[in-house]
């Protein structure tokens, strides 16, 4: 009886292997960034996490004391998880400097992910704070990854003003509506010299990995898996979705065509 290999050929494993994700001159195996809110239960969550074979997660520094235990802290700690300190929940430039301030004195990182939103409602990017405060925190010697709106001026202006990578939504947060305008996306990664990271919006496997054919560099997701029915489970198809992505856009798709092609070449 012939059976199918199901593990990838030395060629395949070695393409993954060697493809980092390099961000300010650090290096990633996994392309898949998570975010932890939502999540039923902190051990929910960390079968998750572990799951998705994420080695960096955001954490909301206004919504989780560093100091305390039992918490998400300790989950990404004794998993040896970097954790991303992100301000969620700043509305200005001075609410968030302050606050990536207090993150690098508590986890001495200087690392932050730069959200300032305009509103509740929509929780969409400020761009006048954003730029504002990305500038303030690049001066003040931090690595800075903004979440910013799917605009490619915007994000130049971002990488000119020395972020470390650009992190457009694909959708409002925990909408999941996907990514509204593909044709953006693919302006802003055209014009790159930073990474960038697909951040937000997301709802599911497929759309994950068409970030990453879409040539993301990586993908920042939280809610399609904290409050999928099965956490676990979505955060496993989270993870093979960007693999599967970014093989795709590396191995380069068909040329779409408007009329049938034989695929077997005609024998005279
Ligand atoms: C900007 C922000 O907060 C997002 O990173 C969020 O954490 C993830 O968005 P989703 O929950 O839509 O995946």
């Amino acid at each position: 009886m012939t059976t199918t290999p199901t593990t990838d050929g030395p060629a395949v494993s070695a393409a993954v292997e060697h493809d980092r994700l390099v961000i300010a001159g650090e290096e990633f195996g996994s392309r898949l960034i998570m975010g932890t809110g939502g999540a039923p239960s902190l051990q929910v969550l960390e079968e998750a996490l572990l799951a998705s074979g994420t080695e960096m997660t955001t954490v909301a520094m206004r919504r989780v004391d560093p100091t305390s235990t039992g918490s998400v802290w300790d989950v990404l700690r004794r998993n040896r998880i970097r954790a991303l300190p992100n301000t969620a929940g700043c509305f200005t430039a001075t609410d968030a400097v302050r606050t990536a301030r207090l993150a690098r004195e508590a986890l001495e990182t200087n690392w932050v992910k730069l959200e300032v939103v305009a509103d509740e409602h929509t929780l969409l990017p400020d761009p006048v704070e954003l730029l504002d405060a990305a500038e303030r925190l690049v001066d003040e010697g931090f690595v800075v990854l903004p979440y910013t709106n799917d605009d490619p001026v915007l994000a130049r202006r971002l990488e000119q003003v020395g972020c470390a990578a650009v992190m457009p939504l694909g959708a409002p947060i925990g909408s999941g509506l996907g990514i509204r305008n593909p044709h953006n996306i693919e302006l802003i990664v055209e014009q790159a010299g930073v990474p960038v990271i697909l951040d937000a919006g997301i709802g599911t496997a497929s759309e994950a990995a068409s970030a990453m054919e879409l040539g993301c560099d990586a993908v920042l997701l939280a809610t399609a898996v904290t409050r999928a029915q099965e956490p676990v489970l979505m955060a496993s198809a989270m993870r093979d979705a960007v693999t599967a992505g970014r093989l795709a856009r590396r191995a380069g798709r068909i040329p779409v065509r408007r009329y049938a092609h034989a695929s077997s070449p005609a024998v005279d």
